[in-house]
C-alpha cells in the first residue's frame, strides 16, 4: 500500500472568526521517532534574542529558518538556511495534504518544560492578508493554545507526535496562538510551521 493514500486527510476544526484544520499523523516516508532524531541531529540550532517592549530576552526556545526568504519578526530578522532533503520531503508533504504553497519553514525546539512560546498572531506584513501557516509536531505532545482576541473565548488543542495543524483564512487576524511551559517534567518538541512569505 501507498504510504500516502492511507490517510483520511486535513479534518475542520470549529473556530468562530477562523480556520483551523488538523490530522493527527502526516503521511511521511519515515517514522516520527526517525525524523524527530534527524531534524534534532542536522539541525544548526540557535538560541535568539528577541526585543520585547524595548528589552532584549533571549527566547525560551531553540530555533532555525530554512527556505528562500528572509523574514523579520520581534525586531529579529532571520536569513535562510537552504532547504535540506529532509525538509524538502516533510514540505512535499505538507504541500499535498493541504493543497497551500509554501517556501519556507520555522524550526522551534522546546528542549524540556520550561521553554514555552508566548502568546502571537502570525500577522506580519510578509505573510500576506489571509495566511495559510501549516505547524508540524514531533515529540513530545504540549497543548496548543488559541485566544480570541475581543472574545477571550479559549480554544486548546493538543498537538501530538506527527500531528499537522493548518491555520487559514482569518485565524491570525482574530486569533492569538502560543504554548505554556509546564510544571511537570516534559521530554522534547519540535515544531515546524510552514509559511508562504511574499
Ligand atoms: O510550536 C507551536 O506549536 C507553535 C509555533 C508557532 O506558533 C510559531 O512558530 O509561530
Ligand atoms: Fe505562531
Amino acid at each position: 500500500m501507498d504510504l500516502f493514500t492511507s490517510s483520511a486527510g486535513l479534518q475542520p476544526v470549529p473556530l468562530p472568526d477562523g480556520e483551523l484544520w488538523y490530522m493527527p499523523q502526516l503521511p511521511l516516508p519515515w517514522p516520527n521517532a526517525e525524523v524527530y532524531q534527524r531534524l534534532i541531529a542536522e539541525t544548526a540550532w540557535k538560541a535568539e534574542s528577541i526585543v520585547l517592549f524595548g528589552q532584549s530576552h533571549l527566547q525560551p526556545r531553540l530555533t532555525a529558518w530554512h527556505g528562500d526568504r528572509r523574514y523579520t519578526y520581534s525586531g529579529l530578522t532571520l536569513d535562510p538556511e537552504p532547504w535540506t532533503p529532509l525538509l524538502s520531503t516533510i514540505g512535499d508533504a505538507v504541500q499535498r495534504e493541504t493543497g497551500r504553497d509554501f517556501n519556507s519553514v520555522l524550526l522551534n525546539y522546546y528542549r524540556n518544560e520550561r521553554d514555552s512560546m508566548g502568546m502571537h498572531s502570525d500577522d506580519e506584513a510578509e505573510l500576506g492578508p489571509e495566511p495559510a501557516i501549516a505547524s508540524l509536531t514531533f515529540g513530545t505532545e504540549r497543548v496548543f493554545i488559541l485566544r480570541h482576541k475581543r472574545t477571550g473565548e479559549l480554544k486548546k488543542l493538543p498537538l501530538g507526535d506527527g500531528s499537522l495543524l493548518l491555520m487559514a483564512g482569518t485565524t491570525q487576524q482574530f486569533w492569538l496562538h502560543g504554548l505554556n511551559k509546564s510544571s511537570r517534567p516534559l521530554g522534547g518538541r519540535l515544531n515546524l510551521t510552514f509559511r508562504y512569505i511574499v
